[in-house]
This record gives C-alpha cells, structure tokens and sequence, in this order.
C-alpha cells in the first residue's frame, strides 16, 4: 500500500508519492496523469530516499517524459515531504537540475530556484523578439502587451523547433507581471508553470522592468512572489493538498 497524494501549486497538479527505491515510472506517469481514466495531473512526483540531502525527487510530465525541475512541483513536493515526516520545514533535495532549497510554512512554501542561465537573447519569431533562458528547464520568452490573446499554435511550433516550454509575459502598470506558459510534456498550455514565471521574471529583470521583488500572476490567476537575490530566484506562494489516500498499486 502506497501514500499517494494530489496537489495544486499555482494551477500546475501534480500526483506525489514516496518509494524506497528510484525506477522508470514512465508509464505510471502516463496512467496516473490521465483526465479521463486517471487521477489527472500536469505531472507525477516521486520522493526517494537519498545519502546526503532529505530526499531525490524523479519528475514525469503528464507524458512521461521526464523533465529536470519544476518549480510548482519542488513547493508541492516539499509540503508533502513535511506533511509526511520525510523532511524538515527546510529541506535540501535533489532534481535533475541540482539541489533544490525549500521552505515551508502552513500552506506557503518557497523554493530557491537553480541560478538561471541566458541561452539566447537573439531569437526572432513570428515578428517578436524572444529569449531562451533555463531555469531548471528551458524556457523561451517574449513580452506581448495583448497576453489574452496567447497563440498556442505558435507556442506548439517554437516548442518543437527549440525543445523549449514557450512563455508570453506582461508588465503590469504597478510593476507586477503576468505570464502564460505552453508547457512540453504536458503539451499545452497549463494554469501555472514555476520555471517559466521564473525565466520571464529574470527576463523582466535583466531588462529592468520590474523590480528586484514582484508579484507574478500565471493563467490561474493565483499570486507568486518572485525575488532575485545573490544570483538566486526565490520562488513562493500557497499550495494546496487536492486529496490523499492509500493505493495498492
Ligand atoms: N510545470 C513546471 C515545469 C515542468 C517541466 C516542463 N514541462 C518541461 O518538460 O520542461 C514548473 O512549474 O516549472
């Protein structure tokens, strides 16, 4: 019998679970991913034990691909590692993209990001000037004014063409910015994705268009603070346990 739980992180769903041992749960993913004959979710997390940090996630996007970070996926993987006495309310665990910090706090959890690299300040697509900026996983951004008219075919295009998530961003008047995010592996666009409100609030930076410290507003609607210290992308806002029980799996 497993512990097996479901949250919500900005929008982004994800199925979590522990296990002794790491494995190719690639086709899990895709059973327990499934809307229609599954749990539903953007993602599967599963926590392993590990040597040296509190725990080692593997991440599988709804696919079964397996993608190195996700940042709504490290906030809700590090609520359910406390909620199950699998780690303290600061933890350190290990992704494919590096060490991961979080920290949590009732239902606000924040996790540092990995430093965030510019790949590519030079692309120009479809008239827009597009950047390719990993934060974990790579992201291409732009800044489009009109952000409810999102072109998802064009997202699926730039998607396959750089292997890349594609994001549109807008500043709002008060400083706060607004993203929406076609994501790989799930192949679509999803309510929120961490790594991608985190490329195009270093973006914004990078450009000074907002501040150091700033809220970001994915399609969901929810609020992520967003902060840029020492190198580091800061990453917080409320998670939400959906439901947990037991499956013999
Ligand atoms: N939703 C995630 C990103 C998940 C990985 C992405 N789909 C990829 O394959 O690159 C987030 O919150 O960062």
């Amino acid at each position: 019998m497993l512990q097996i739980a479901k949250y919500c992180a900005s929008g982004n769903d994800f199925v979590i679970f522990h296990a002794f041992e790491k494995a190719d749960r690639s086709q899990l993913a895709r059973i327990l991913c499934d809307r229609q004959n599954g749990i539903g979710a953007d993602g599967l997390i599963v926590l392993v034990p590990h040597e040296s940090h509190d725990f080692e996630w593997e991440f599988y996007n709804a696919d079964g691909s397996t993608a190195s970070m996700c940042g709504n996926g490290s906030r809700a993987c590090a609520h359910y590692a406390h909620r199950f006495g699998l780690a303290p309310s600061s933890m350190a665990f290990l992704t494919g993209a590096g060490v991961i910090k979080a920290h949590v706090e009732g239902d606000m959890v924040q996790s540092d990001l990995t430093p965030p690299v510019i790949v590519n300040q030079e692309i120009v697509e479809s008239g827009m000037k597009w950047w390719l900026i990993d934060t974990g996983v790579p992201h291409l951004i732009t800044f489009d004014a009109d952000i409810e008219h999102f072109n998802i075919d064009l997202a699926r295009t730039l998607r396959h063409r750089y292997n890349a998530n594609v994001n549109i961003a807008s500043i709002n008047l008060d400083g706060t910015l607004r993203v929406r995010t076609y994501e790989r592996g799930v192949e679509d666009e999803t309510l929120a994705c961490g790594t991608g409100m985190a490329a195009s609030f270093y973006r914004a930076v990078q450009e000074r268009l907002v501040d150091e410290n700033t809220k970001v507003f994915p399609k969901s609607g929810e609020t992520l603070y967003l902060g840029f210290e020492e190198g580091v992308i800061t990453f917080k806002g409320e998670v939400k346990g959906v439901f947990e029980t037991t499956w013999r799996n």
